[in-house]
């Protein structure tokens, strides 16, 4: 059994600040954000320590250590050119025997932090770890359940803390930070408990002696994978999260092997999942094992038969997992089982559904996700909008429109008669050189006389733009406009098919005795 951390997991109580050593993310735009575990320690590349680089700026980790959450944080002046490790690397010189000498220790290395210098430009927020967060900036190392499906699957199955949920496959293990967040009543080894959260016993059954004496079941995910790689590199980022007391990753192909695990003191009770996602390729082929016991010959048959020859047809009868006197169901006996299945194709749903039908599923449903993003913002449209971003600096108003045009037209007027004048003065000069005058130019006069002219008009396209950007001192821009919400203009298609389903207890005379007791 992992150690419970002495500390809670930044994902369920990342506190007021940033801290070392811990994992913070950093927002450059609203989907582009940046994991780093954030180091205090000096860095063989900067002298300013570890630096996050990026097309807004460098930011080193001292100055996003110990900031409140949610924090703007400049960038600052990082030599990332002649300090960089792979600068150092070109920088050898020749020694005596004519080979490259090392460039000599500096002084970060030895572990001073040089307070890193505020650049001109740029900054970046820093936010903390949540599963959302998480799944916009993870390792993708398989596609990823996105949060609209995750948050749908999780209500649907009903997964409250305190629960079980089984997982398969991990994959880039988007899900599981979801899931492990929903199931999280306190760690096993009591030594973080939610507040909100003490005493509660999900899962136990009503006047069991466990619930009489005050027992208390935590929550557990219980993650299976196929690739091993994916499965070692979900593990690592599971210990790393401070999440490995509450999710127990597994390297199986669980078509063949199934969902039950050895028992290893943490583990005595398999899985006993209640609620369960299966984001595989082929669902259908992993719900035999999910049952309360064992299938039948005829059932097993019928269920692991497949169309597709690039699925291997199971072989049920020689899975001895299957076999009556061995069988170990991963379900929790006391609770109603619920799961959802996450298949990109109708062909794979038909193929599932009726793999749940034989399988004694109820209440089987299928959905499909089709998320739109709504974004809202302030919406300024009006001429005193012109030369300004964001806005729409069209005339809001007819009489807006009409005096815009009176405007124009009025110094159109004057404009025509001056070129007019111009024209004619021109002609006067080309008159005055062929009779052999000689004609004394007045520029200066001419350019009083047509600034007399304007006088008292309507401001010019110039004059307006820069009385805009003088009121833009003074204007409270963020609660001007009309308040707006729209959809986004392209629109995110089909993610995938969700079927759910609900497995009922086992149920027999005893059970029935029971509850008529009870409630008489
Ligand atoms: C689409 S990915 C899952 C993504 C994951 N739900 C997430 O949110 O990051 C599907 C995963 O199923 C795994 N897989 C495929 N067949 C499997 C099997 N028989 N047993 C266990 N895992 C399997 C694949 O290796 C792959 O990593």
């Amino acid at each position: 059994m992992a150690p419970s951390p002495p500390t809670p997991s930044p994902f369920f109580d990342p506190g007021t600040h940033s801290a070392p050593n811990s994992l913070g993310i950093i927002q450059l735009r609203r989907d582009h954000l940046i994991p780093t575990v954030l180091s205090s320690t000096a860095d063989a590349d900067y002298k300013e320590g570890k630096v996050e680089n990026t097309r807004f700026g460098s930011f080193p980790h001292s100055t996003l250590i110990k900031q409140p959450w949610g924090s703007q944080v400049l960038a600052s002046v990082v030599d990332t050119g002649s300090r960089s490790s792979k600068s150092k690397k070109r920088k050898r010189g020749p020694t005596e025997e004519g080979r490259d000498a090392p460039v000599p220790e500096s002084s970060e290395v030895r572990g001073d932090v040089v307070k890193a210098e505020t650049a001109s430009s740029g900054f970046a927020h820093l936010i903390p770890p949540s599963p959302e967060t998480w799944t916009l900036c993870l390792p993708h190392r398989t596609q990823v359940v996105y949060t609209p499906d995750y948050s749908y699957i999780l209500q649907r199955l009903r997964v409250r803390p305190g629960d079980h949920i089984i997982e398969a496959g991990a994959g880039s293990g988007s899900f599981t930070h979801a899931a492990v967040r929903a199931i999280f009543n306190g760690y096993p080894s009591g030594e973080y408990q939610p507040n909100d959260l003490n005493g509660t016993d999900y899962g136990i059954e009503p006047d069991s002696a466990e619930r009489q004496k005050g027992f208390k079941q935590y929550g557990g995910v219980y993650s299976f994978e196929y690739h091993a790689p994916r499965a070692k590199q979900l593990e690592t980022e599971i210990e790393e999260h401070g999440l490995s007391a509450l999710v127990t990753v597994t390297n199986r192909d669980v078509y063949q092997d199934g969902f039950c695990l050895p028992s290893d003191g943490r583990n005595d009770q398999g899985p006993n999942a209640n609620a369960i996602f299966l984001d595989l390729p082929a669902p259908w082929l992993a719900l035999k094992h999910l049952a309360r016991s064992p299938p039948s010959a005829a059932v097993l048959k019928s269920v692991t038969a497949s169309s597709d020859p690039s699925t291997p047809d199971a072989e049920a009868s020689v899975m001895p997992q299957l076999a009556t006197e061995v069988f170990r169901s991963p379900l929790n006996p006391n609770k109603p089982v619920h799961i959802c299945t996450f298949s990109p194709c109708i062909e794979q749903v038909t193929k599932t559904v009726s793999a749940m039908r034989s399988l004694g599923w109820l209440e089987i449903d299928m959905v499909e996700i089709m998320s739109k993003r709504l974004e809202v913002r302030r919406e300024r449209i009006g001429l005193q909008e012109e030369g300004l971003r964001n806005a729409n600096p069209n005339a809001a108003t007819v009489v807006e429109a009409v005096q815009r045009l009176r405007d124009v037209e009025e110094r159109a007027k004057v404009f025509h008669g001056l070129q007019k004048e111009k024209q004619e003065e021109v002609m006067r000069r080309a008159e005055a050189k062929k009779r052999g005058e000689q004609l004394l130019a007045n520029t200066a006069e001419g350019e009083e006389r047509t600034r007399a002219k304007f006088e008292g008009l309507p401001p010019s396209k110039l004059d307006r733009l820069e009385r805009a950007k003088k009121d833009l001192q003074i204007r409270e821009l963020f609660k001007e406009g009309r308040l707006v919400h729209r959809t986004e203009p392209e629109l995110k298609t089909h993610t995938s098919y969700l079927v759910f389903a609900t497995l009922p207890r086992e149920w027999n005379e005893a059970d029935e005795e029971t509850a008529r007791k009870r409630w008489g």
